[in-house]
This record gives C-alpha cells, structure tokens and sequence, in this order.
C-alpha cells in the first residue's frame, strides 16, 4: 500500500506569504491529511526505523550505533554525559536519534513496509504540490528540493543553538514536520527561535501534523527533553535547497 499525502486544502498560500515574509517564519497546524499524519507517526514509532544516535560534544558531528549507545557500561555513559556537559555549558553540541531517510532514498535503498510512509513524505517532499506550495509562500524562483531526516528525541536530548547555514549546502529554508500525539512544551522539545539579545522569542511546541518552516540563517535551538517525557518527540526535519 503507499500512502498518499495531501496538504490541508484550506491553506492559502496568499495569506502565508506576507506572514513568513514579515518574520522569516510559520507554524502551520494540521498541514497534512488526518490520515495520513496517523500513517506517518505509526510509522516513525514503529520498531522497523534504523534508528542510529548522532551526537556531537567537543569536536565533531558523530554517528554511532543506537544500540551500542544504549547499552554503554555505567562507566562509559559516565564519562560521555561529563564530556556532554563540559562541552554543552558554551558549544554547539547536540544528541538525538536519526534515520537520514533523504540519504538512503538517494542511494538507492527503500525499506518500504512499515516504513513506507516515512518515504512517501519524502516523495511528497519533493513532488510538485509542495515544491510549488513553498515557491508560493517563500517567492523562491530558484529550482529547489527537499532532503529529509527523521528525527526522534528521547529524555536527555536535545539541539544546541545553531543557524543551519552549511557552506556549500544551498539551504534555504528549514522545515520541521511534528508528529508526537499529545506534546506538552514542558517535556522540552521546543524549538525555540532566539533573539540578538538571547531571549527565547519565540518556541514552536511539536504539535502533533504541524508544519514548522523558517529562513536560514535564523538562530534556533530543540530544548533539552525532560526526564519525564512519557513519549519520544518524533519529527521529520530537513531543508529546502537550491540545486
Ligand atoms: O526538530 C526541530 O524542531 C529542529 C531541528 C533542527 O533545528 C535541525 O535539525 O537543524
Ligand atoms: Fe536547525
């Protein structure tokens, strides 16, 4: 079976436009079908995602086995939250869990299955609806395309500040796509946009089928998830870029 994904149809891209243009950003709930973001969080909670952990403390981004993160001696998971916290107090350190899906798709490997959903957002992604969705709302003339990772955070989690500006990458726009049932922003996971002044001007809770999207650079950081999350934040996140 493969999912089919829809845009909300009631969303006008002629009342966005001025609203991202005025601040560089948009929260847009319920941007997707109902039926189809329940086949996407079934699919991101499902056991099948090759979930790796990918961190960085003092020097640089690293991807590792889940399962060998996981099951680290007391010592060795000792000694990597010192190193985290050493490193975290002032720089860009992150920990989270990821599946590169735009990655695979691109090398050629589908799962499909249970994770067939997860690949349809990618094709959604890069179909012409959204494609031209976004060229409406950003006034983008450039030809673009979306490259896609699904993203899950767990307590302890979380994504220091950063602007997502990569050299060489052609990002011009981040989207964050939510699909946790139920987020509470006092679980942490918020992805806060922060000011010259370091203040917290704004915070996206992940609701549930929202659709986050914002210029680059813009400073952002995902707030530490607490100890008492009872779910993970699922998400599947990337960036619009140029060819
Ligand atoms: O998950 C989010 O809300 C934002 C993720 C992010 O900023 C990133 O992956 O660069
Ligand atoms: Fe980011």
């Amino acid at each position: 079976m493969t999912t089919s994904i829809h845009l909300d149809p009631g969303l006008d891209p002629r009342q966005l436009a001025p609203v991202l243009a005025q601040f560089g950003r948009l929260h847009l709930p319920g941007v997707f079908d109902p039926g189809s973001a329940v086949a996407i969080a079934q699919a991101l909670a499902a056991p099948q995602v090759p979930w790796i952990k990918t961190w960085r403390t003092l020097g640089a981004s690293l991807d590792g086995s889940l399962e060998a993160f996981d099951s680290l001696t007391p010592e060795n998971r000792a000694a990597f939250d010192a190193e985290m916290k050493a490193a975290a107090r002032g720089g860009f350190c992150f920990l989270f869990d990821a599946w590169r899906v735009s990655k695979d798709i691109e090398a050629g490997q589908r799962r499909g299955g249970a994770l067939e959903p997860i690949e349809a957002v990618y094709d959604f992604l890069n179909s012409e609806t959204f494609l031209t969705f976004i060229r409406r709302i950003t006034g983008e003339t450039r030809e673009i395309f979306c490259d896609a990772m699904a993203s899950r955070y767990r307590p302890g989690d979380f994504l220091a500040a950063h602007d997502d500006a990569v050299s060489g990458q052609r990002r011009l726009w981040a989207y964050v796509l939510n699909f946790t049932p139920g987020w509470r922003a006092d679980w942490g996971g918020v992805l806060n946009f922060l000011d010259e002044d370091g203040h917290v001007a704004e915070g996206y809770s992940p609701v549930f089928n929202a659709l986050n999207l914002f210029s680059i650079p813009t400073p952002h950081a995902v707030s530490y998830v607490a100890p008492y999350a009872p779910s993970p934040r699922l998400s599947i996140t990337g960036w619009v870029r140029a060819r």
